[in-house]
């Protein structure tokens, strides 16, 4: 059984922590792949952020006629070549995951395995046919898209994010059950692509987990686009009699479609990884258990991003990352994870982003806050762009006036939020970040200048 000084399970993140400060160290990364060719490099760059932003940029072009009518520009749609667009995207990213393998591949200190793993006992893995040992580990395992439990669901071809992204052709017609980040993102993009698109939600809106007043206007605006129906109760699924599928419910009858997308969520992989069998312990949603330092229950095992963590993001996987890289070489000076104020954005059209507590939460935990709705329309680039649908929310501590939350849907939204999660992040209190700088005039982030002016404070 061969030995390492550390075993790294994960090429995402995970493989952000070897650099030439590990040269000295013997060490085994263990990579299954991802996706249906099992490619290394993670969920981000093969199946998530990368090229899931790559097609919603041409969506966002395919979309274009619509604004550019109500500003007088007469464009037309005439349709998006799919295979172009995706051997395009595909034919940028693969040989970057196929670089990055070749290259831990030929690392003189690094044993490279494309196979599944499994913890059989404390500090020994299964991978493939034989095992190894390692004085430290590295879990950084990622997370899986959920098939949640439909009768017929395994007998039809059903899509995730892991595969819709190859597919041959554009179907005409697309059923998403789900209507959270991954739902929002596709939903936009193959409807800008001329699929006629239909959501299916548990609830009465999509991104519910976003401030009430972001979620309501969102499901507005995308109902304008795609169909939606809230509160679907599914029956059943069945293969269509000419292909595709058919969504049995008992809400809207038999919904038939060319293709269905699930996005119903991830769950972390930390139970196919059999963590439980080296002593490691998982919480009540699958997640592996960290402390401040990326420490799992175990002594000399160390977990980042999406098996241990409940915000499923690149940033907070690559930040923890970090984190692990300097514990693992500074073991008698660790530092911790700052997980004050995560932001996220959902690259839709409208994009949402968001840093910080909604107003349900402020309320719900008894804080004394207060909350201004700012509208594009109401500063000067919004009024060029004559917005009248989208807005930036903020809410701060009364006393205090710092900021405890952030949200804003609608144009470039994802980097517009950046100056309040610093302000957020630093302590700047609200007024003080108003008034003591410079708002290049007439651009956007006035928007973010003027939400802050309108709170009400005490003083
Ligand atoms: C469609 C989609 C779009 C997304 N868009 C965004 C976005 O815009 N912004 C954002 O911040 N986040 C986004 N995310 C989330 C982001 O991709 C993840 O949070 C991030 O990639 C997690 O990184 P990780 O290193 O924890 O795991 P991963 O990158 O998933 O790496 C885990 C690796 O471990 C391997 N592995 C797992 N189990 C085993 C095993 N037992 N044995 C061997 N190998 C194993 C897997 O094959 C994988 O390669 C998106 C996700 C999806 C699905
Ligand atoms: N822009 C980004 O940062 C980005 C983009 C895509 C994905 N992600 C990450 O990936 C994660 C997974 O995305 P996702 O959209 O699959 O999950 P999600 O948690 O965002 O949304 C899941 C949706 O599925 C619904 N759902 C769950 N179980 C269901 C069931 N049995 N039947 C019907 N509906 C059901 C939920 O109500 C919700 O609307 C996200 O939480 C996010 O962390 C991030």
């Amino acid at each position: 059984m061969r030995h390492f000084d550390l075993c790294i399970i994960g090429s995402g993140s995970g493989n952000t922590i070897v650099d030439e400060r590990f040269a000295d160290l013997n060490i085994a990364m263990i990579d299954q792949g991802i996706g249906p060719d099992a490619v290394f490099g993670g969920t981000c760059l093969n199946v998530g952020c990368i090229p899931t932003k790559m097609f919603v940029l041409p969506a966002d072009l395919a979309n274009s006629p619509y604004e550019a009518a109500r500003l007088g520009v007469d464009l037309t749609f005439n349709k998006a070549d799919w295979p172009a667009i995706r051997d395009r995207i595909f034919g940028r990213i693969d040989p970057i995951s196929a670089g990055g393998e070749e290259y831990r591949a030929t690392a003189p200190n690094v044993t490279l395995y494309r196979e599944h793993a499994r913890f059989v006992g404390p500090g020994t893995v299964q991978v493939g046919d034989g095992q190894l040992t390692a004085d430290r580990f590295v879990i950084a395992a990622g997370s899986r898209a959920v098939l949640p439990e439909i009768p017929g669901l395994d007998a039809v071809t059903a899509h995730t994010s892991d595969t819709v992204m190859r597919i041959d052709a554009l179907p005409q017609s697309m059923i998403i059950i789900g209507g959270g980040f991954i739902a929002a993102e596709f939903a936009h993009i193959f409807s800008a692509f001329g699929v006629d698109v239909t959501v299916l939600l548990r609830s009465d809106r999509m991104l519910r987990h976003e401030d009430d007043d972001v979620s309501v206007r969102f499901t507005e605006l995308m109902a304008e686009r795609v169909r939606i129906e809230p509160h679907a109760r599914i029956r059943r699924v069945d293969p269509g009699e000419t292909g595709g599928v058919v969504v049995r419910t008992s809400h809207a009858g038999d919904l038939t479609a060319d293709l269905l997308l699930v996005a119903t969520g991830r769950r972390p992989n930390g139970d196919q990884l059999e963590v439980t069998a080296a002593g490691i312990d998982l919480d009540d949603q699958g997640q592996v258990i960290v402390d401040k330092y990326q420490r799992t229950t175990v002594d000399g095992v160390f977990a980042l991003g999406d098996v241990c963590s409940p915000h499923q993001l690149k940033h907070v996987a690559n930040h923890e990352a970090r984190v692990v890289q300097h514990n693992l070489l500074h073991p008698d000076a660790m530092i911790e994870s700052d997980h004050r104020f995560i932001p996220h954005a959902v690259f839709s059209d409208p994009q949402v982003a968001a840093v910080g507590i909604t107003e349900a939460e402020a309320i719900e935990r008894g804080i004394d806050y207060t909350a201004a709705v700012q509208d594009y329309g109401s500063v000067a680039y919004g009024w060029a762009m004559e917005d009248s649908r989208h807005f930036a929310k903020v809410i701060a501590d009364r006393q205090t006036q710092q900021l405890l939350g952030a949200h804003i849907i609608g144009p470039q939204a994802s980097s517009l939020i950046q100056p309040l999660i610093q302000a957020m992040s630093f302590g700047l209190p609200a007024h003080q970040m108003a008034r003591g700088q410079y708002w290049i005039h007439p651009a956007l982030p006035e928007l973010v200048e003027n939400a802050l002016l309108s709170l009400k404070f005490d003083d």
